[in-house]
């Protein structure tokens, strides 16, 4: 029996005994209001006074100072650790925390047994709560999951090996909290969160618990994509580590392309995308002469390259990279292509297909889409996809490329769009009275600058760059 059970064994006793509140009376009506839990990143700061392993090591500890203390440090969720014999916590913990921070986002941490306890921990005012996969029968859990969530509360499901994330693979729980200390003999093993991680393969949130001391641990834990992590003793030793911790958190999420494309601006030039790219040479030399942004061709083209080229070839992070797409309506964006986002080796996505804007959105990935000018309602198009809108095919009609010209009123009001991002039939015998007539903030270029089909002109790519200065 390791000390989880024994922790579980001896409150399903004193339950039998005292009741689900032990020494606390429960309210008979929840007063807090509910606040969400369920939204990262997680910095789960704990109030916890002392543990089996370390007994005591903050006694005094007041709970609402202590909550109080988290909030100010910009954290936004609370654990409360409401275990009363091995970690020194009770549910009364809970319920002044709820009363006097209302507005906090809390959890329940106990070695609940049933259905009851849920329904408590909603009335003690909760919003969220623990539940302990090895200490509970499989349909037992999953109705308590099920409890929870119909009260509105969230759940934090906690494994800690294969099996428990083999009990609840059918649950697909939306929050996991794995911990990096073995309850046998209360060792610390940072990197069992992500051993244990790679048997879950479902669309989750998970946590880190446990052993994190520092701010560099938090950076561990986000680099190693975690969603969060869980913090006791050292967020209640250490004041500053909170705090630190947020901000760790922060980081990682507004990682955001565009602000690296913004970045990457230079004075008097628009942005400037190479697009068709496909072979490194040409890479290397559009990055030596300074654009801001490379294109690769997803679908069918001549200038289509492959998943694999991508990975392999074009691995440089200083530059951002967007994969080309063209998608029907209601079609989805491949797992393939969306990893290869999630994993860096591009950026964006740029949809010039006929996706609506509900869609591109749903694939989750930073993106823009292209559109092309024919009349009015594509113009009209430029609003409702957000303020950044490529215009293909723009000049090349304008300029005669396609034969066909654009109604001047419809160009007129291009002109006036401070966001104008130009592509289509630009090369370098036209790119400066375009400049002149439109100070597009973004220009997209490929096979005006072409040997031939996927093969860019050296000559034409520099000359391009000068006119651009
Ligand atoms: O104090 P630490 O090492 O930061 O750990 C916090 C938390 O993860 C730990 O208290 C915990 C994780 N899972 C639990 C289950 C029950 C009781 C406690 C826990």
């Amino acid at each position: 029996m390791d000390i989880r059970e024994e922790i579980s064994n001896n409150r399903k006793k004193r339950v039998e005994r005292e009741g689900y509140g032990l020494s606390i009376t429960i309210p008979e009506k929840r007063e807090a209001p509910l606040i969400d839990f369920s939204k990262g990143p997680f910095v789960i700061c704990e109030v916890k006074r002392g543990s089996p392993s370390k007994g005591h090591f903050a006694k005094e500890l007041d709970e609402v100072e202590q909550a109080t203390k988290y909030w100010d440090s910009g954290v936004k969720h609370v654990s409360i650790l409401t275990e009363e014999d091995y970690f020194y916590g009770s549910l009364q913990d809970l319920i002044n925390i709820k009363k006097r921070c209302p507005t906090l986002s809390v959890l329940r941490k106990d070695f609940l047994l049933d259905l009851t306890d849920v329904e408590t921990s909603y009335l003690c005012g909760a919003d969220a709560y623990l539940l302990i996969t090895s200490l509970l029968d499989r349909d037992l859990l999953y109705s308590m999951y099920w409890r929870g969530k119909e009260l509105g509360m969230t759940p934090l499901v906690e494994v800690h090996d294969k099996d428990d994330v083999e009990k609840v693979r059918e649950l697909r729980p939306s929050i996991i909290g794995i911990n990096s200390r073995d309850l046998k003999n209360f060792t610390i093993d940072p990197l069992r969160p992500l051993k244990i991680r790679s048997y879950i393969d479902w669309e989750c949130d998970i946590i880190y618990e446990s052993g994190i001391s520092s701010k560099e641990d938090g950076e561990f834990a986000r680099d190693s994509n975690f969603s969060g992590v869980l913090v006791g003793e050292w967020a209640v030793k250490k004041e500053s580590l909170p705090g630190e911790l947020v901000s760790v958190f922060e980081k990682s999420r507004v990682y955001n392309p565009w602000e690296r494309l913004f970045n990457s601006y230079k004075e008097n030039r628009p942005f400037i995308k190479i697009c068709g790219l496909t072979n490194k040479e040409d890479v290397d030399l559009a990055v030596d002469l300074g654009a801001n942004l490379l294109g690769f061709i997803l679908a069918e083209s001549p200038r289509k390259v492959e998943i694999d080229f991508i990975k392999t070839q074009i691995i440089d992070k200083r530059i951002l990279k967007v994969g080309v797409v063209v998608l029907s309506k209601g079609e989805k964006l491949s797992d393939d292509i969306k990893q290869l986002v999630y994993d860096g080796y591009l950026d964006f996505i740029q949809y010039h297909g006929d996706e609506t804007l509900k869609e591109c959105i749903n694939n989750g990935v930073p993106f823009y889409k292209a559109i092309s000018i024919k009349n009015r309602e594509s113009l009209n198009k430029m609003n409702s996809y957000g303020p950044v809108v490529l215009l293909d095919s723009f000049s090349a009609s304008k300029r005669g490329g396609t034969g066909k010209s654009i109604d001047r009123k419809l160009t007129a009001i291009a002109r006036n769009n401070p966001n104008l991002w130009l592509a289509g039939g630009l090369n370098t015998e036209n790119i400066s009275s375009v400049l002149e007539e439109f100070k597009p903030e973004f220009i997209d270029v490929s096979s005006g600058l072409e040997l031939y089909p996927g093969k860019k002109s050296k000559e034409k790519m520099i000359k391009f760059f000068k006119e651009l200065i």
